[in-house]
């Protein structure tokens, strides 16, 4: 796999670095997540092929075998709020200093230098902060954040792993390690460069929910069909158009204009009218194989067995007989190869990781009984 070989130490956080670590451990790294210790249960939901690592870091010992872990490791990836690292004296400088190969990832709101830069916050209030929230929403509503995709995952752990992989590379040839300030609001904002470089072009002109990408254009919609389900309609050059006004059954001379902004609610109006006299599978005998560009809007438990993703093996169940993704891109020599077992428990690892790490048995054991160190390999076999 490509990344096979890379030592990633993911201190444990809420969403955004779980997700930059899976990412990292699907393509081959090998991550270790720091938890704490005396927690009863993980919020990592995105801990695929991860091993754990209960550490208590209140205390100077725990500090110090953090330290002994990034310091053999290839990638430090931390989520916390800006300072915390340094107050343990665990900070980017002190650990490049003794590892100059290290790449430390810093996955932040709102970076690391700015009035904002301690302030807590979540994907919503990055999602604001970058500008794209003010484009989000229906006509005449108050903006909508699109659950917490773009900040926190797109802009936030898929951004921070670009860039993990980029300073990988360039130490390939510079044998040096380096720091990465990944900001959510700039990732977010760099992931929507589109809807800045298009605004020349009067994409965004009109208010929010108006336009031709943002609910406004009736071909560029959800419908309602028969059997409550939903369409998706993306019929945005003529061409494809006019298939989709076929395959409605509409004659086009009866219509407005494509293009005609204004007429764009009574186009809506008659679109949702026709969609909703057939189900959604009837609009799938109507549309599939042709150019309208209109696919059934699939539930996160239809996705499996639609005949496109089966055919590519686009989804996998594991085996808990969850049902995920699977990691993407496809790559033609080295692809991922996603872990198919459970989850690990918090402290799963502890043992193996410090041995390996070059503790022997009595310092493990000496960090067990003072409570530096947590291990739960018992509870791991029941
Ligand atoms: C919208 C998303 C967030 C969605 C997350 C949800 C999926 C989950 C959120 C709450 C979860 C539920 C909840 O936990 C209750 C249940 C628990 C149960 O186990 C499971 C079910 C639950 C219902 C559970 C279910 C779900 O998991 C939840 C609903 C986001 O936007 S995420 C993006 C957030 N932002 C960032 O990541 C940006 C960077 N980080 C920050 O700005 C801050 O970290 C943040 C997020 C604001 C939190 O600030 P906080 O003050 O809490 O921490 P920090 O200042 O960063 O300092 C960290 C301190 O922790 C110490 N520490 C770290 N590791 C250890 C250790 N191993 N041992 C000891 N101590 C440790 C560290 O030293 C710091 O201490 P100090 O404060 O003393 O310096």
């Amino acid at each position: 796999m490509a990344l096979a070989g890379v030592r990633v130490i993911e201190l444990a956080g809420l969403a955004p670095a779980p997700f930059c670590g899976m990412i990292l451990s699907d393509f081959g790294a090998r991550v270790i997540r720091v938890d704490r210790t005396k927690v009863a249960m993980t919020v990592d939901t995105q801990a695929r092929g991860k091993q754990s690592v209960a550490l208590n870091l209140k205390s100077p010992k725990g500090v110090a075998v953090l330290k002994r872990l990034c310091l053999q490791s290839d990638v430090v990836l931390e989520p916390y709020r800006k300072g915390v690292m340094e107050k343990m004296g665990l900070g980017p400088e002190d650990l490049i200093k003794e590892n100059p190969r290290l790449i430390y990832a810093r996955l932040t709101g709102y970076g690391q230098s700015g009035s904002y830069a301690k302030a807590a916050g979540h994907d919503i209030n990055y999602l604001a902060m970058s500008g794209l929230l003010s484009m989000l929403g229906r006509s005449s509503e108050k903006p909508y954040a699109p659950l917490n995709l773009v900040a926190d995952f797109a802009g936030g752990g898929l951004m921070c792993a670009f860039g993990i992989v980029l300073a990988l590379l360039e130490r390939s040839r510079s044998g040096q390690g380096q720091i990465i300030d990944a900001s959510m609001v700039e990732g977010a904002a760099y992931v929507g460069s589109f809807m800045w470089k298009s605004r020349s072009i009067g994409l965004w002109n009109r208010p929010r929910g108006e336009n031709l990408l943002d609910s406004g254009a009736p071909f560029y919609d959800t419908y309602r069909t028969s059997d409550g389900k939903y369409v998706a309609v993306g019929a945005i050059e003529p061409q494809f158009y006019q298939q989709l006004i076929q395959g409605l059954g509409l004659d086009d001379t009866d219509l407005p204009s494509q293009m005609s902004v204004t007429d764009w609610p009574q186009l809506r109006q008659t679109f949702t009218q026709v969609f909703a006299t057939k189900t959604q599978a009837e609009w799938g005998q109507i549309f599939d194989g042709t150019d309208a560009c209109v696919t059934p809007v699939l539930s996160q438990d239809e996705v499996l067995s639609h005949s496109h993703n089966q055919a590519r093996g686009s989804f996998l169940k594991d085996s808990q007989g969850e049902i995920s993704p699977r990691p993407a891109p496809v790559l033609s020599r080295s692809p991922a190869e996603p872990c198919g077992s459970r989850d690990p428990f918090i402290g799963e690892h502890t043992r193996p990781v410090l041995k390996e790490y070059g503790f022997d048995q009595a310092q493990i054991e000496q960090l067990l009984s003072a409570g530096i160190v947590e291990c739960n390999e018992a509870k791991a076999r029941l």
